[in-house]
């Protein structure tokens, strides 16, 4: 099996050595437009072998996409990341002309494969990549609620002390500073309600922290994040290519379900061989209705954006 990363910078890179050093694949493909960058990178996470102990090879290509023929699965992560002080939103004047050669240029060397894509603003790059490509809408996910759930459960685990790895706790909608709708009605510890353990105000501030976790990120390190959006995108290519049938929210092409049409949009599906294998309806209450489609609504004002500006 062979998977393929687009886009060799932070997250890419950091996607790549996750996914190689734990055997996700026979071979990885990392490829850069800029001359030599994936080449450097593959040959560093290559050299970690020996120390860590695995068989996966990794090669770093420049823009040759021959190289990634026959992949199951490919990333997407190409494209400029935010600065301080921006909205993912704005990078979509950039982002929109690369995710659509990227993904056109994968499909003709992989016709079987499933894309994850990451490049912000990821629902938006989502729908293109669908629309671009024509592929089945298994075959296209969006990353970012399973990012969006793990900072969720890292706020949880600061004010209560809960191990991350005991609480369930999930994002919905879109992935964006204000779009994203943290649910923390049904967030658990070990099956106890996390509002058990925290007060009104502590809840408050666990979903304030947790929409804006990737601009504080980005504040502090002057471009944004790249350790848990890679450890998200590996979880996620270890599902389909393990088959291991786990729960993500993940931005998906609705039709129909959560009462939306012709938009993808972060929702708990199951990820297996097939890609979507499964979207699940959650119970939703009035007031996370609400926020669900008031999140639509701003989702499909980008998607907008691709008509108005002829990509789709
Ligand atoms: N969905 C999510 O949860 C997350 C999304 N992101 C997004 O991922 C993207 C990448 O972020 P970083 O890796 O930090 O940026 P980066 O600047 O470190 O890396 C981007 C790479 O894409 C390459 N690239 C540009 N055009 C290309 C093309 N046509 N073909 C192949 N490669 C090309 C660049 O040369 C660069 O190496 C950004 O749009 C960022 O906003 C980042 C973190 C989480
Ligand atoms: O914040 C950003 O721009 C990158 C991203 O999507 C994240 O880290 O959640």
């Amino acid at each position: 099996m062979k998977i393929t990363v687009i886009g060799a910078g932070a997250v890419g890179a950091t996607a790549a050595d996750n996914i190689t050093r734990r055997e996700l694949a026979e071979e990885v493909i990392l490829l850069d437009i800029k001359e030599g960058v994936a080449e450097g990178k593959a040959q560093d996470i290559a050299q970690t072998a020996a120390l860590l102990g695995f068989d996966t090879k990794i090669t770093g290509v420049t823009n040759d996409y021959e190289k990634t023929a026959g992949s199951s699965v490919a990333v997407i992560t190409s494209g400029i990341p935010r600065k301080p002080g921006m909205t993912r939103e704005e990078l979509i004047g950039t982002n929109a002309n690369i995710v659509k050669s990227v993904a056109k240029n994968l499909l003709s060397y992989s016709p079987d494969i499933i894309i994850l894509v990451v490049s912000n603003p990821m629902d938006t790059m989502t729908y293109l990549t669908l629309k671009a490509t024509g592929l089945p809408k298994n075959r296209v996910i969006g990353m970012g609620g399973a990012l969006d759930s793990s900072r969720f459960k890292y706020q949880i685990s600061q004010h209560t002390g809960a191990s991350p790895a005991d609480l369930n706790a999930i994002v919905i909608g879109g992935h964006g500073d204000t779009t994203m709708i943290p649910l923390i009605k049904h967030a658990t510890w070990n099956s106890l309600p996390v509002s058990q353990f925290l007060s009104a105000s502590q809840q408050e501030k666990v979903i304030a922290d947790t929409m804006v976790g990737g601009a504080t990120l980005t504040k502090l390190i002057g471009t944004s994040a790249w350790y848990a959006p890679g450890a998200a995108i590996a979880a996620m290519v270890e599902s389909i290519v393990r088959n291991q049938q786990k729960l993500f929210t993940a931005s998906v092409y609705l039709d129909g379900e959560y009462e939306q049409n012709d938009i993808t949009l972060g929702v708990p599906i199951i990820i297996g061989k097939n890609g979507v294998e499964k979207i699940l309806t959650l119970k939703l209450d009035e007031e996370d209705k609400a926020k669900f489609s008031q999140s639509a609504e701003a989702v499909r004002s980008m998607n907008n954006v691709l008509t108005e500006s002829n990509i789709i």
